[in-house]
């Protein structure tokens, strides 16, 4: 390993986790996977992912990306932590009653509880305060639990505030004005966090196309006035803004050049399928707002309010400071003439240094090989 400040200031590769564990359930016979990318800045903090995988080596994969990606996040936020994940693969055809999920939800617990602290969780796609609250039988280290037993609650508006506050700087630098107004923007879709901005975006004057792969989501549309169609003309939408509101792997070299948008922001994780797609997209022309940059403010909240015993308002103000951060990201882009992505990873890079090699117990059944960067 190379020595000196450049190796300092090296950041942890997607695939140089601390801790990797994966476990069948005893209680519900799923595959879960609880994913350590870094403890270097503090505890590692990142969402439970419920979600089904045509094989649960997919859900590892997963865990690993969204792990290292919640490092970036919680750097570029600057929070006091480092990235994890949980994943619970879901064979496609099961469905869960209210025991399998209480199930699901203890052997996930079990797995965090093991790691004494390295790692706590909070929803994501497919879990939701209550599951946390189910979590927080066995183990402490959760958050966004229901506000009447303690917790934060649902953290997809304030991450649809963050994304806003980032919706004004990417118009600010891509047409010269923060105005959303009259602005086109095509939503991929509707869940917590998409109907939120829907919502936002339509009052305050859009124009906005919708889509979704659950067709009952178009009521929301119609209720909005807003065009719903299908994901894939969605995504080509002649647009000012598409903003990702679905799950990853989004943008692709086959996609990329279907694009008729000129700037994409939103909360989607994980939205390139690699990093170099951010070099496909700025030769484009389009500008690409980091989503880990972008889609913090849920975290930023509940960290603010269930660790740090800010007020509501103190953590609203963090979350808006989104809009700054990206701000500075794209100006700094434009400056060295690089993508937005490399700005932002370059400021990930400034607040994070590489953590000790983990130790080889702690390895406990899969650690892939470190990629080239
Ligand atoms: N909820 C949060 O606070 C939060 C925070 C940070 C990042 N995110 C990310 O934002 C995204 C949305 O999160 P959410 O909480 O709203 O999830 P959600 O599960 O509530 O909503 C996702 C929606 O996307 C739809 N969908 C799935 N595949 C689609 C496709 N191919 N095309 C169009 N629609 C599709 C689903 O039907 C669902 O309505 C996820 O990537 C999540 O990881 C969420």
């Amino acid at each position: 390993m190379p020595e000196g400040p450049a190796a300092a200031r090296t950041i942890p590769t997607p695939f140089d986790h601390e801790q990797i564990r994966i476990r069948r359930g005893p209680r519900s016979g799923l595959t879960v996977i609880v994913a350590v990318h870094s403890t270097f800045l503090g505890q590692a903090i990142g969402g439970c992912r419920l979600a089904r995988y045509p094989h649960w080596t997919n859900a590892v994969t997963d865990a690993l990306r969204l792990s290292a990606a919640m490092t970036h996040k919680c750097a570029v936020a600057g929070l006091p932590n480092g990235g994890g994940k949980a994943v619970v693969a879901l064979p496609p055809e099961v469905t869960l009653d209210h025991a399998a999920r209480r199930a699901i939800m203890h052997d996930v617990a079990d797995m965090i509880a093991a790691l004494d602290g390295a790692y706590a969780t909070g929803p994501d796609v497919g879990t939701n305060p209550a599951d946390m609250a189910t979590i927080a039988e066995r183990t402490r280290h959760v958050f966004c639990r229901p506000p009447e037993v303690g917790g934060s609650g649902d953290s997809s508006g304030h991450t649809a505030a963050g994304v806003v506050a980032a919706l004004h700087a990417v118009c600010n630098a891509v047409f010269g004005s923060p105005q959303l107004a009259g602005r086109r923007f095509a939503i991929l879709g509707l869940g917590r966090v998409g109907a939120h901005l829907a919502r936002h975006l339509t009052a305050a004057g859009a124009e906005l196309i919708v889509t979704d792969t659950d067709t009952t989501k178009r009521q929301l549309a119609d209720e909005l006035g807003a065009t719903w169609q299908d994901p894939d003309c969605a995504l080509q939408a002649d647009v000012d803004v598409l903003v990702p509101a679905a799950l990853g792997g989004v943008f692709t070299p086959d996609t990329v050049p279907l694009l008729r948008c000129a700037a994409i922001a939103g909360p989607a994780n994980n939205q390139l399928d690699e990093p170099a797609t951010a070099d496909l997209l700025h030769e484009r022309g389009i500008v690409w707002a980091p989503d880990y940059v972008i889609s913090a403010g849920g975290v930023i909240h509940a960290t603010a309010v269930e660790l740090h015993n800010e007020t509501s308002e103190q953590a609203t103000a963090r979350v808006l400071g989104i809009g700054d951060t990206l701000e500075r990201i794209l100006d700094d882009a434009k400056k060295a003439s690089v993508t937005p992505a490399a700005a932002a990873l370059e400021l990930a890079r400034q607040r994070i240094q590489r953590p000790h090699a983990p130790r080889l117990d702690q390895v406990l059944l899969h650690k892939p090989g470190r990629t080239t960067r």
